[in-house]
């Protein structure tokens, strides 16, 4: 049986495995921080620099340092070194970060089984009190997860965490000075603290929200552009391009009102810390101004004090910058790891996180096989758990057999098919070649098994290269002989192995794209073959490579099971099993079926009795 198992990861566990992957770039983050450090002090250098400087010029005061050359040298090309290796080490950092999980999300989507694409993830029961997630599973959508929450995950916990650094440091820092210059006007400068604090919280509740829904609507409008660019045939052929100019726009709507929504938010309170750090600072200098008056203090350090405020406000805004970011970055973490962490529990969870490591050693080998079975097997997919698929099928495929399979529309053969390639798992029953082995202990069915489907799945990539990819160490002469099989051999004087096919093969035809493959099925010479719906969109010619390519299977001694709709193609085979609905409801000779007139094989199709 298999099922996905969606996660929700708290903040806690997400700031957890933050940790664990910053710990990995530990020396890249250690210089880029020491750097950050250093070009920190450079920046808090230059007031004190500046207020002693105006105070010589002034003669109240006589500082040698300042007339060093070599001093102000140092602070120039030392801030500018610093500024360098913080901005190279922490961009190293975040380029190592986003790679690996990268690496991490992509080994990972291709391991889940074929249900986990088609199942949207909920929240987990667990996690109440959560922000409730939506992670949208369609190709446009985990694009967009690999390319924006990877790059967002990384950069929050490398560029975002230094500048947090870096702003607080400044804000120490410049409080520190102003403490040391005039403790008294640092006390009256602080007076706005708690007022800033307060419109911060209330900053963070709301962004949290914003953030979410916008990252949702992000790939909602990507799953969106995705289908209608795939469809835009049909859209034309059905003139309702207006229609879908229409509804994009009406998506682009809702994603700009939460965009304005959190730009207000952000603007309020920069506008907030605008007001109150510019009330602080004129308290400050009408205050510093009396002191300065009075001789208690010199228009220098006014100026230095007045600088640090300047840099205090500075940091403070650079502070909520970081911290807003980190939250925001915080929310694409959640749903990486969210998709990393949901598994389907039928996939063998230790084979993709990390590496694909090597598979389990097969315990039977494909020359071993002398047939597979289903054995009452019933399975419903996940995404409509109570609607039963298939129910207590048995159904078995010898050696040397051909076996079609039909029925209508929906009653289950596809699903007979994605349940033998491991597509699927049964929810109930097993699958079992020889009678002995579970078939879904056997990781890697290629040399086994090959099925070819309705949607003949090409890659935007040579000829040679598709019809190979079932096993990339054919040579060419290999695939010249598979293609052969399936009287493809002119595609080769018509195109050549180096020709590029275009994306999912849209420079070939329908029925070139299935003869590719079906030479691709060939070419690995599995021991069963799963042809489901193998003459769609063929000539007539193309239906006679088919029909060879059935025979060839029972010279071969190959057990191949045909999916089919038509009567013609029933001739070939050894046997003849009917469902209806999930069931099995007829099994026996073309003959045998066709000599009962009120078969179900009759009523599906009645052309047989003309044949
Ligand atoms: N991913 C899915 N999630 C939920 N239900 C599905 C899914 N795929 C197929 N089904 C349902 O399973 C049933 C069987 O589908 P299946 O594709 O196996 O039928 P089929 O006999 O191959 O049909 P056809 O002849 O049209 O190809 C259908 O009722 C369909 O609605």
């Amino acid at each position: 049986m298999s099922l996905v198992l969606p996660k929700n990861n708290s903040k806690k566990e997400v700031l957890t495995r933050l940790r664990a992957e910053a710990a990995l770039e530990w020396q890249s983050l250690l210089l880029g921080s020491t750097a950050l450090l250093g070009s920190s002090l450079a920046n808090q250098a230059f007031p004190r620099l500046l207020g002693r400087f105006m105070d010589q010029s002034n003669r109240t005061s006589n500082n040698a340092l300042v007339n060093s050359p070599y001093f102000l040298g140092i602070v120039v090309v030392g801030g500018g070194l610093a500024s360098f290796m913080r901005n190279t080490f922490l961009g190293y950092a975040e380029n190592n970060i986003a790679t690996r999980l990268r690496k991490q999300l992509f080994a990972c989507l291709l391991y889940q089984d074929l249900e986990w694409f088609e199942t949207n993830s909920e929240i987990s029961e667990d996690l109440k009190n959560e922000q409730k997630r939506k992670i949208s599973r369609t190709p446009a959508a985990l694009v967009e997860l690999l390319r924006h929450d990877v790059e967002q995950t990384a950069h929050h916990l490398t560029r975002t965490v230094a500048n947090l650094l870096r702003s607080t440091s400044s804000v120490v820092l410049s409080a520190f000075q102003m403490l040391s210059l005039n403790p008294a006007l640092l006390g009256v400068a602080c007076t706005v603290i708690p007022a800033v604090g307060a419109a911060a919280m209330v900053l963070r509740k709301g962004l949290k929200t914003t953030t979410q829904r916008q990252r949702e609507l992000a790939t909602d409008l990507a799953s969106f552009v995705e289908e209608r660019l795939i469809h835009s045939a049909i859209i034309q052929l059905s003139n309702r391009r207006v229609d879908e100019v229409n509804a994009y726009n009406a998506l682009l709507q809702e994603n700009v009102r939460i965009s304005n929504q959190s730009c207000r938010q952000m603007g309020f309170f920069m506008g907030f810390l605008f007001a109150a750090s510019s009330s602080a600072l004129f308290v400050v200098m009408h205050v510093g101004g009396q002191a300065v008056a009075r001789g208690r203090m010199t228009s220098g350090q006014l100026t230095s004090f007045a600088t640090y405020s300047f840099l205090l406000g500075l940091g403070t805004s650079g502070v909520i910058k970081a911290m807003t970011e980190f939250w925001q970055g915080l929310v694409s973490a959640q749903r990486v790891y969210d998709v990393l962490d949901t598994v389907t529990v039928t996939a063998n969870k230790e084979k993709y996180i990390f590496a694909v490591k090597s598979e389990t050693p097969m315990s039977i080998t494909a020359d071993e096989i002398d047939s597979i079975a289903l054995d009452h097997v019933s399975f419903a997919y996940q995404s409509r758990a109570s609607v039963a698929v298939l129910q207590d099928v048995s159904l078995s495929l010898q050696r040397g057999q051909v076996v079609a399979l039909v029925g209508k529309n929906g009653s289950g053969k596809s699903t007979i098919a994605g349940l033998l390639a491991g597509l699927l798992h049964p929810t109930k029953g097993h699958i079992r070649a020889n009678d002995t082995h579970s078939w879904d202990d056997i990781p890697s069915k290629s040399s086994f098994l090959q099925v070819v489907l309705q949607d003949s799945a090409l890659f935007n990539n040579s000829l040679l290269e598709n019809v190979r990819y079932s096993m990339p160490t054919a040579t060419k002469e290999q695939v010249r002989v598979a293609l052969q099989r399936v009287n493809g051999e002119y595609l080769l004087e018509k195109y050549g192995f180096d020709f590029q096919v275009g994306w999912n093969g849209s420079l070939l035809s329908g029925g070139e794209r299935q003869r590719l493959a079906l030479a691709r099925a060939f070419l690995s010479d599995p021991a069963i073959l799963v042809l489901d719906e193998p003459v769609t969109g063929m000539d007539a010619e193309g239906e006679a490579a088919v029909q060879d390519a059935i025979r060839a299977c029972r010279c071969d001694r190959r057990a191949l099971l045909l999916i089919t709709h038509q009567g013609k193609s029933l001739g070939e085979a050894d046997r003849v099993a009917v469902l209806r609905e999930g069931k099995i409801v007829e099994e026996g000779t073309l003959e045998t079926l066709k000599a009962n007139p009120t078969s179900e094989l009759v009523r599906l199709m009645p052309e047989l009795l003309r044949q």
